[in-house]
């Protein structure tokens, strides 16, 4: 089974990309959504004990979480320290099942992959890409993003550059929808053959 890696900054297209390999059958494990979930489960405690008031009905508000954490490393590098173990176990197990039931290819969507040193828990690393003012434009269209917090998040992620230069897989999400629907066939194709040999 090869397990790829599918990462990207923030606004690039990554979670449009990710339904791509989903819709083509390959199971996607996607670390923002399981970092959501936690978020109501195991991991509302642990965040309530290091941030007391952000939890609500044993539920993360994230909105003020990311009032605490956003633009203070030190506080996010708290936060991170909670969640990334329990996100990193999540996708183990995902990847584990998966492996059991005889899948040939599975998809970790994870946005901090480079970041978070887990190019080695991955065979192969799908970029997604964009122009950095499609990428711009996309995220200030958010409803409570702003250009402050649009750049503190950019301060903490690998430059699309640098992600570019170590990805197996290119795919821009800047030339539309049809073509990087052809980016993902042709990488799920490649990966098949490889998979063969
Ligand atoms: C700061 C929080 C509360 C903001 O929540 P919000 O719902 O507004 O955003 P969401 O979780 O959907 O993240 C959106 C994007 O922000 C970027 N981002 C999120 N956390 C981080 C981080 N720690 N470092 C760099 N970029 C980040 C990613 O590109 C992500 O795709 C939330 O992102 C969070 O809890 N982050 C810490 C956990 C983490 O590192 N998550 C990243 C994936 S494991
Ligand atoms: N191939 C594409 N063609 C045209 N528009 C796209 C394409 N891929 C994504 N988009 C658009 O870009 C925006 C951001 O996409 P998406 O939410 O998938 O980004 P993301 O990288 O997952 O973001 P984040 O990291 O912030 O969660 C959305 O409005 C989406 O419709």
């Amino acid at each position: 089974m090869i397990v790829l890696g599918l990462t990207g900054s923030i606004g690039m297209g990554k979670s449009t990309t990710a339904r791509m390999f989903a819709d083509a059958g390959v199971p996607v494990h996607d670390s923002d959504e399981t970092v959501h979930r936690l978020y109501s489960g195991a991991a509302a405690p642990l965040v309530e004990a290091a941030f007391p008031g952000t939890v609500r009905d044993g539920v993360v508000d994230r909105a003020d979480l990311a009032g605490h954490v956003l633009g203070r490393p030190e506080a996010l590098a708290r936060l991170e320290a909670i969640v990334h173990p329990l996100v990193r176990a999540d996708a183990d197990a995902f990847v584990a099942r998966h492996r059991a039931a005889g899948a040939p290819l599975v998809v970790l969507d994870i946005p901090l992959l480079f970041e978070t040193g887990g190019r080695g828990r991955v065979d192969k690393v799908a970029v997604v890409t964009a122009d950095p003012e499609i990428q711009r434009r996309r995220v200030l269209a958010r409803p409570g993003m702003t250009q402050v917090k649009f750049d503190a998040i950019l301060a903490k992620q690998v430059p699309d550059a640098e992600k570019r230069r170590r990805a197996d897989y290119l795919i821009d999400t800047g030339l539309g929808m049809e073509s990087a629907r052809e980016a993902v066939a042709a990488i799920i194709a490649d990966l098949a053959g490889e998979n063969r040999s």
